[in-house]
């Protein structure tokens, strides 16, 4: 049977991926709003828009499939005939305010077609779209004069599709993520999954589910090959999560045989293990020097099945000696985000310079904007396709964090 989820490595040839296209949402920013949404500036949206544009229509000519998040959740919601089952359960996610406005946001949002209404929750609600008035509860009299725009929070963050959830193998991680800004996203992954043609029913294993405790995101999730997964342990992922992935992929008897914790520095510039650590060949990795001790060093801890379910963990810091072991192979590059200089790379790593997105082993989509890290790619053999990136760079997310690999030919 020929798998809708098929991910055995980060590098295969990339047959199918999902995008999401920003939109209103990005629009709905303010400098108040920024931090919490977890934006440093406010992207021009016609010109974010063009950019993404071009990113999926390079993906597109080099052979991918590109589909889109939020028509993908359209549809499997129309399929499933899950609209008011789905929009209450977001609705009970969004932190509303009071009941009358939740009754109102959902005549409101119901009454539309699917499509429109997705695009709406992405796109956030104001308070000046319903017509409430003030004098409905004692907190909208109070806060009349200094109201929060909102009565359902945007998410902005959605053209980031690799962080919601992450497949791996012939399943998926359905995550549950860190910051609320982000955290209703993958109901719309849950929902594809569930309830979409292609995935439903399809044999589709749910490694991990957002109903869970602990948190993790698929930037810090990498398919290494079909026995290793390295996911980090960051600012976004936990531990726990972690161990609790290892656990199921071990129990289920997926082909995955190891997982590999990378420890990294939790701040923003490194919030997921994809900003500072990439794969672009068999045996060529890009790597941020400041995720690295002075002797290059990581700490790394390496889960694999005990005795009687239980997991081994093993300690280590020489990263690249553990790359070349799961990997197979007798020399391996590491190559320095900025060429390893003390102000480029930070500058580059700031915008996404490590953050590759593999199309095929050796080939790799990066923004242009970060001309020396992708001059360093090329003098090691590897294809650089670059793509324009003023504005999209604006939400600290690059190539691979904009784009969630449905399905890779082997390797
Ligand atoms: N994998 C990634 O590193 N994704 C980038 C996410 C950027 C987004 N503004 C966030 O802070 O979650």
């Amino acid at each position: 049977m020929e798998h809708p989820i098929h991910v055995m490595s980060e590098i295969g040839k990339l047959k199918t991926v999902m995008l999401h296209r920003p939109g209103a949402e990005v629009e709905n920013l303010t400098p108040d709003l920024m931090e919490r949404l977890l934006f440093d500036d406010i992207p021009y949206l016609p010109i974010a828009q063009e950019e993404h544009d071009y990113f999926a229509n390079t993906l597109r000519e080099n052979g991918t499939e590109v589909l889109y998040f939020e028509k993908l959740a359209a549809e499997a919601i129309d399929a499933g005939n899950v609209k008011e089952q789905f929009l209450k359960q977001m609705l009970d996610e969004s932190d509303i305010e009071s009941q009358y406005i939740y009754d109102a946001l959902y005549e409101y949002l119901i009454s539309m077609n699917t499509q429109d209404m997705i695009d709406k929750i992405i796109a956030g609600v104001r308070d000046i779209e319903l017509d409430l008035g003030n004098d409905h509860s004692l907190y909208s009299v109070v806060t009349a004069d200094d109201r929060y725009p909102f009565l359902m929070d945007p998410m902005p963050n959605t053209y980031f599709t690799r962080d919601p959830q992450a497949c791996m193998g012939n399943g998926i991680t359905i995550n549950k993520m860190t910051f609320a800004a982000r955290q209703r996203e993958s109901l719309l992954t849950e929902m594809i999954i569930k309830h979409h043609p292609r995935f439903a029913n399809k044999g589709v294993e749910v490694w991990l589910n957002r109903d869970q405790k602990w948190h993790i995101e698929g930037g810090d999730e990498l398919i290494l090959n079909d026995e290793t997964i390295a996911i980090g342990i960051s600012q976004r992922t936990t531990a726990q999560a972690i161990e609790r992935l290892a656990r199921n992929l071990f129990a289920k008897h997926s082909n995955f045989k190891r997982v590999l914790a990378v420890k990294i520095p939790n701040n923003r510039a490194m919030m997921h293990l994809d900003t500072v650590f990439t794969m672009v060949d068999r045996d060529k990795f890009t790597i941020h020097p400041g995720i690295q001790s002075n002797g290059g060093e990581v700490d790394t801890y390496i889960l694999t099945p005990g005795e009687n379910d239980t997991i081994n963990i093993e300690h280590r810091s020489d990263l690249q000696n553990i790359l070349k072991e799961v990997l197979g192979v007798s020399e391996l590059l590491l190559l320095p985000c900025g060429g390893g200089d003390a102000i480029i790379a930070p500058r580059e790593q700031w915008n996404d310079g490590s953050n590759t997105l593999a199309i095929a082993p050796g080939e790799v989509v990066t923004y242009n904007r970060n001309y020396i890290s992708n001059a360093l790619l090329r003098e090691n053999g590897i294809k650089v396709h670059e793509v324009i990136s003023s504005e999209l760079s604006r939400g600290r997310g690059g190539p691979r964090c904009m784009s969630c690999p449905i399905v890779r030919e082997d390797i």
